[in-house]
């Protein structure tokens, strides 16, 4: 773009995703020398991987071999254990970690950002506070006092790092900082489409883990499809009810984006919170400990976020309107029985305005 300086593209967050995604900064960066400079760094939760830290292996072998083994990410990612050290000078900051961690990692970036900087959340989750429910690239906003954006969709990490063709869709205020995110995420397999709804976009990528930890409770009790597909269909109406409930500007369309009915689709498909929901009611054991022995460090997000909203909704008396999202609460945390989550939808419907 005449007259704009080249914008230097920093990820803060190393996982699955993390990993993933860096990839696809890293081709564009590339296909686009005009607009952002080659090399992308990427902020790395240090730790040792037989002996050595993990920011040396990937800096070597251009390879995160413990959250994406096996894929490439490209010569011009730049692997930092020091997140400030990482973040400085950078133009685009984009947020992948899980939610549990964003706030500790923003609050040290505090003061630390030049002014023109933007950000990009990529984080599927809702930053609980106060027993409140907060939408993370608002708060993000307020840490940093830089605009920021949002990324949500249908996009298993390791798929769209096979580069298998797949949707996104990003939400942002300002039509600029579209275009900038646009060219820095769109390729002929991630397909990227732009909205303006970033609350309903947040909403969906954090609600939508919730119901993928009931399409577990399905598969790990063998019910057949119907029954999954009830749980999915009661879930997107959960969905939309919470987000037009307690979040102003959300709209409906937003829904059926990639970042609504798809991701929810290809999470009680194939995600992480669908598998380990499944072995749990298998287990006998706390979902921690499976969570544990299963993902090899990744963490879930639908857990703590099933956690949040069931606290934020019983702090209303509202848990009875959203029976789906309780059931699944009470199933993985407090010992009540796998099948009441079918049960319950043949007694409690949700009601939802039509519009
Ligand atoms: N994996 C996937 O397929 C997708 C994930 N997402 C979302 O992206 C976000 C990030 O997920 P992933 O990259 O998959 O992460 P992940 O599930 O692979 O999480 C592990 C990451 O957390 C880091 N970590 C561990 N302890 C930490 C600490 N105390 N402080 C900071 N970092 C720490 C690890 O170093 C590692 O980078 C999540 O909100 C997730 O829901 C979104 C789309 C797809
Ligand atoms: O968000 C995802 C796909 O869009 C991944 O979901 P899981 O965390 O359940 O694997």
């Amino acid at each position: 773009m005449p007259g704009f300086p080249k914008q230097k593209v920093t990820i803060i967050g190393s996982g699955n995703w993390g990993s993933s995604i860096a990839r696809v900064c890293a081709q564009n960066t590339i296909r686009h020398p005009d607009l952002f400079e080659r090399e992308v760094r990427m902020w790395v939760f240090e730790e040792k991987i037989d002996g050595k830290n993990l920011t040396d292996i990937i800096n070597e072998k251009h390879e995160n071999v413990k959250y994406l083994p096996g894929i490439n990410l490209g010569e011009n990612v730049v692997a930092i254990p020091d997140v400030v050290e990482a973040a400085k000078g950078a133009n685009v900051l984009v947020f992948v970690l899980p939610h549990q961690f964003v706030y500790k990692v923003c609050e040290s970036l505090r003061g630390v950002l030049d002014k023109d900087c933007r950000a990009i959340s990529l984080i599927k989750g809702l930053d609980y506070k106060n027993n409140n429910l907060l939408i993370f690239s608002e708060e993000i906003e307020k840490i940093l006092g830089i605009n920021c954006a949002a990324l949500s969709g249908a996009n298993i990490a390791s798929e769209v790092a096979e580069e298998q063709f797949g949707e996104t869709t990003i939400a942002c205020r300002d039509p600029k900082d579209g275009e900038i995110f646009y060219k820095l995420f769109h390729t002929g397999y991630f397909d990227v489409n732009v909205i303006g709804d970033w609350r309903g976009l947040q909403v969906c990528g954090a609600l939508k883990n919730v119901v993928a930890l009931g399409a577990g409770i399905c598969d790990g009790l063998h019910y057949g499809n119907n029954t999954k597909s009830a749980v999915i269909r009661r879930g997107l109406l959960e969905m939309r009810k919470f987000g037009k409930t307690f979040f102003g500007g959300v709209h409906t369309e937003t829904y059926f984006e990639s970042c609504g009915v798809a991701d929810l689709i290809t999470t009680c498909a194939g995600g992480r919170n669908r598998k380990v929901a499944a072995a749990f009611i298998k287990s006998g054991k706390s979902i921690d400990e499976i969570e544990k022995e299963m993902l090899n460090g990744q963490k879930l997000q639908g857990t703590t976020t099933s956690q949040e909203v069931y606290h934020f909704l019983s702090a209303r008396n509202m848990t009875q309107e959203f029976p789906l999202m309780t059931a699944i609460y009470r199933v993985i945390y407090e010992h009540a029985p796998p099948e009441s989550i079918a049960l319950d939808l043949r007694t409690r419907n949700v009601k939802v305005d039509m519009e």
